[in-house]
């Protein structure tokens, strides 16, 4: 039987602002599984990046329970969270989220200096990923120096070098053209086969779904099926 990584039991959020609430998940329950690479579609302001970022654990939920490797972390402090997300989640976002100032080496360097002082065994493994995203010529480059879709990779690389269980994208082609948007989820699809790393993606484009092992769909605050 496939090992569950995050259950969502009955997982509600609402947005509260000085002139409406804006009820955008609705006991909502779902399983991901260690492995799966779950492409989640809907239309715009269905509520893709509200849910990756209450399955991301950068967000918490209104109501309901969020389980995670097999640890209620509904109520956990902060500082846990801080903890959980730096060890075990890596994020890609529509718009790279670089630093500017650093190169792409510096940039996948970065998160790591946190969890490691290891100076040798960093440099292996930023430079390790880098090259196995295909920037082993350019790592040394500026963000502005580098393409959209070199960008990403450097996105990519940053997000797996710390041997996370789980990757959150939030709709990582969505900047690109088509075929290097085309390039960039294969590249998610082969690291997820390669690392075994669970991959939870959003998106608006029907290409991408094809490459999920699970599709679903958004729709009034409820996760459906889609074929
Ligand atoms: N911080 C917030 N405060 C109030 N409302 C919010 C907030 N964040 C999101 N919303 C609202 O929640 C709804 C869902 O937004 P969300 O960004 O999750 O949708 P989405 O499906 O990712 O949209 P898109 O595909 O356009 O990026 C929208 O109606 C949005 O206006």
């Amino acid at each position: 039987m496939t090992k569950v990584l995050i259950e969502l039991k009955q997982v509600s959020k609402t947005y509260e602002t000085a002139a409406e609430q804006v009820h955008v998940l609705r006991d909502l329950s779902c399983n991901i599984c260690y492995g799966d690479f779950l492409v989640i579609a809907g239309a715009s302001g269905s509520g893709k990046s509200t849910l990756l970022n209450i399955i991301g654990c950068i967000d918490k939920p209104s109501s309901g329970n969020i389980v995670f490797a097999g640890k209620d972390i509904t109520a956990v402090r902060l500082e846990d969270l801080n903890l959980l997300r730096l060890k075990n989640i890596g994020y890609v976002f529509q718009s790279f989220n670089l630093i500017p100032v650093l190169s792409g080496y510096e940039n996948v360097e970065f998160p790591l200096l946190f969890s490691s002082s290891d100076k040798k065994a960093i440099r292996e493994k930023a430079e390790q990923m880098l090259v196995r995203v295909g920037l082993g010529n350019r790592m040394h480059y500026v963000p502005a120096r580098l393409s959209g879709g070199q960008r990403q990779r450097v996105a990519i690389a940053r997000a797996l070098a710390g041997n996370p269980l789980l990757v959150i994208a939030d709709e990582p082609t969505a900047s690109l053209d088509a075929d290097t948007a085309v390039s960039i989820v294969q590249l998610l699809k082969d690291l997820n086969e390669e690392y075994g790393v669970t991959i939870v993606l959003a998106t608006h484009d029907p290409l991408i779904m094809r490459y999920a092992s699970t599709k679903l769909f958004l729709k009034e605050g409820h996760l459906v099926d889609a074929h």
